[in-house]
C-alpha cells in the first residue's frame, strides 16, 4: 500500500469549546491536546508518511479535525460542506492544502451536507453515512462525483454516534471493525467483524501490517496483535472529549497524484 502523505491541522487554541453532540461536555486540556496531536502527527512521520499541515484556523475550535473537510478519491479531492454551520470556515485553506498536493477538486454544495468523517472507502466501495452531520442531497452529490471514477457509493444510516467513522472503520482486508452498540445496520457491509470498545473501532491504516488506533482499546488492541496486526497506539483522550478519534485528525492522501 502506498502510503505517503497526511494532511494534519494544529489544535485551536479555543480547542475546548469544539462541539460536542453525542457525549457530555467535560473539560478540555488545551495545552495536552497540543503535545497528543505532536505524538500523533510524530507517529505518522515514525511510519514514513510525510505530513503537511493545513494552515490553523484558531477562530474553529473543531479545525483540528481535518478529515471533515473533504473527501479524497482517487486524484480527486471533494470538498465537504459540514453539517455544522459553524464548521464551514475550515474547508477553505484545506482545499488549497490539498489542490497545492496535485488534487482535482470538487465540492458539495447547497443543499447537502457532508462531513468527510462519515466517508469510509473500502476499495471501490465508499460507505456514506446518512446522518446528524451528512444528509441524501450530499450523499447524492458526492456519488456524482466519485461513480465516474469507478466508485460505488452506498448509504447507510448513523444515528447513535456523530460520524459514520465514529462507529466504524476497516482494516487492510476491508473487513469493517465496529462496536456493535453503536453500530446502526451492521449487515449493510459486506463483512463486519466486532471489536470489544468504541474507540476500537477506529484505526488509521499506517500499512498493510500497522494500525494506528487510540491507548483507549487496549483490549482491541490485543485483538488486532492475535489476528497478526501491529498496533501503533497514541493517546488521544483530549480529543475524544470531543467526540474526536484517531480517523478524524488527518486527511490520509493514498491516490495516484
Ligand atoms: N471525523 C470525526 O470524527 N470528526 C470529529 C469531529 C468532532 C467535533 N467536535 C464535531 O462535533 O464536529
Amino acid at each position: 500500500m502506498a502510503t505517503v502523505r497526511a494532511l494534519v491541522r494544529r489544535p485551536s487554541p479555543r480547542l475546548a469549546e469544539g462541539l460536542v453532540t453525542h457525549i457530555e461536555r467535560v473539560p478540555v486540556d488545551t495545552d495536552l491536546a497540543v503535545r497528543q496531536w505532536q505524538q500523533y502527527v510524530d507517529a505518522l512521520g515514525d511510519a514514513g508518511w510525510s505530513t503537511i499541515e493545513v494552515p490553523p484556523i484558531d477562530e474553529c475550535p473543531d479545525g483540528v479535525f481535518v478529515e471533515d473537510t473533504m473527501v479524497v478519491y482517487g486524484d480527486l479531492a471533494v470538498i465537504a460542506h459540514a453539517g455544522a454551520t459553524e464548521r464551514r470556515p475550515e474547508a477553505a485553506a484545506a482545499e488549497a492544502a490539498v489542490a497545492a498536493q496535485g488534487y482535482r477538486i470538487a465540492r458539495i454544495g447547497e443543499p447537502g451536507t457532508l462531513d468527510g468523517g462519515d466517508i469510509l472507502k473500502v476499495g471501490t466501495t465508499v460507505y456514506a453515512g446518512l446522518g446528524g452531520r451528512t444528509n441524501e442531497a450530499g450523499i447524492t452529490q458526492l456519488r456524482e462525483h466519485l461513480e465516474p471514477l469507478g466508485a460505488d457509493v452506498i448509504a447507510v444510516p448513523v444515528t447513535k454516534v456523530l460520524h459514520l467513522k465514529s462507529a466504524v472503520t476497516a482494516l487492510p482486508d476491508g473487513t469493517v471493525i465496529g462496536y456493535e452498540p453503536l453500530v446502526d445496520d451492521a449487515s449493510a457491509f459486506k463483512s463486519f467483524r466486532a471489536v470489544p470498545e468504541e474507540s476500537g473501532a477506529h484505526v488509521v491504516l499506517l500499512d498493510d501490517k500497522h494500525l494506528l488506533m487510540a491507548a483507549s482499546a487496549p483490549k482491541t488492541a490485543d485483538l488486532f496483535r492475535e489476528l497478526g496486526f501491529t498496533p501503533v497506539v497514541v493517546d488521544i483522550s483530549e480529543f475524544e472529549k470531543l467526540e474526536g478519534c484517531v480517523t478524524c485528525l488527518s486527511v490520509r492522501l493514498r491516490g495516484a497524484v
